[in-house]
């Protein structure tokens, strides 16, 4: 049965408008009415009311469609983008699914239109663009560079930094020993246990953990020789006391975080094995120097299988870090276009220092962000 003209009309104000003021723009601006490759499905966003999981809409737009070469759904905002090989993938797409209900999509009308550019460019429109505050989502300004990790303060990607026959002897290791299952991932811990939910370690009189294993420390030693002099205060291979392994299935991901303050110092580590996979990071404080005040940014870095993150500073202080739990993910190709990656097992080791000191958590002493981000800093500041 055809939908009702007046309601489908009654949404496709709604969701032009939105998109309108989200892009400070005209829709006639951004729609094209020649078919081109790109297309926008208007009302099919992450987040809000009548969100959808970004894995369903890849999953249908794939199995059903030929030619598809991008899905983007970017967090926060109300649309998602598609580009095809062809126009007439394209038009193949727009005609099967405009102004239908979609089983998949939670029963939901999809408004399809065509772009005039490709989306990458909508991704650069002024910085102030975003959504109205009556809204109540935060403006997002999402930007994908080829090293993003150079645009955070404090963060360093090292690719390559552990050998194939490493990764593989970790893996070994770690699959002869017993993990704790959380939710779509499992983990084992070394030095000190941590604790989820207080995001703390457990009391090491109480709780035994296994030592560090012993071959972490040529890792470390390398760690060191490479970035001591660009880290200061970058921890001794010997003082890194708590290792976190984790096995990720392909959808699984975990929450924004930011490692906490008060009990672990100084920088953190993310060594990655097996499958790449994107890291989204998002400035939480309001402290983080960011030369657009207006938008709050969302950098993705790509975690390359055997690289090494180093989280310092205001990366590591101010920025939470997520993976989001989901089967793909939208990376650069070589054209300079995007392409979907299907994401497998991942593995991470990541290292930490825990503040150890006369009592078992040590917060008398200052933390070692300095003050500088208070708004994410559970140490008390300047109430001496
Ligand atoms: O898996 C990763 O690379 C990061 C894990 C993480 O953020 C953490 O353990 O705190
Ligand atoms: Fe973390």
């Amino acid at each position: 049965m055809p939908l009702d003209a007046f309601y489908v009309n009654k949404k496709r104000t709604r969701a032009y408008n939105t998109l309108s003021e989200t892009f400070g723009q005209p829709v006639k601006e951004i729609f094209s009415e020649e078919p081109t490759r790109h297309l926008i499905l208007v009302n099919v966003g992450a987040t809000g009311h009548g969100g959808v999981n970004e894995d369903a809409l890849r999953e249908l737009l794939l199995r059903r469609f030929q030619g598809v070469v991008t899905v983007n759904m970017a967090f926060g905002r109300p649309y998602s983008t598609v580009t095809c090989e062809s126009a007439e993938a394209a038009s193949a797409i727009k005609s099967s699914l405009n102004e239908k209900p979609n089983e998949e999509l939670n029963k939901k009308v999809v408004l399809v239109e065509f772009l005039r550019t490709r989306p990458s460019i909508l991704r650069s429109l002024p910085s102030d663009y975003g959504f109205s505050t009556s809204r109540s989502v935060s403006p997002i300004h999402e930007i994908l560079l080829p090293s993003p990790a150079q645009i955070i303060p404090g963060l360093i990607l090292v690719e390559e930094f552990i050998t194939e026959p490493e990764e593989a002897a970790i893996i070994e290791f770690a699959k002869a020993r017993p993990w704790d299952q959380i939710r779509k991932r499992q983990v084992q811990h070394y030095g000190h246990i941590f604790e989820y939910g207080t995001n703390k370690f457990k009391d090491p009189v109480v709780h035994n953990a296994a030592p560090m294993p012993s071959w972490t420390i040529p890792i470390l030693e390398r760690l060191y020789d490479r970035l001591h002099k660009d880290i200061p205060g970058l921890p001794l291979p010997s003082d890194w006391d708590q290792l976190t392994i984790q096995s990720y299935k392909p959808n699984g991901g975990i929450p924004p975080h930011i490692d906490t303050h008060s009990v672990f110092d100084g920088a953190i580590l993310s060594i990655s094995l097996l499958s790449p996979v994107l890291m989204e990071f998002k400035p939480v404080s309001k402290f983080c120097e960011w030369p657009d005040t207006n938008a709050k940014a969302l950098v993705t870095i790509d975690l390359t299988p055997r690289s090494c993150l180093v989280m310092t500073g205001a990366s590591r202080y101010g920025w939470s870090h997520t993976i989001r739990e989901r089967t793909t993910d939208i990376v650069s190709d070589a054209e300079g276009g995007t392409t979907i990656r299907r994401r497998t097992e991942r593995w991470s080791l990541t290292f930490r220092r825990c503040r150890t000191g006369s009592s078992w958590i040590n917060v008398n002493s200052p933390c070692k962000c300095m003050g500088r981000w208070p708004d994410t800093c559970d140490v008390p500041w300047g109430n001496s």
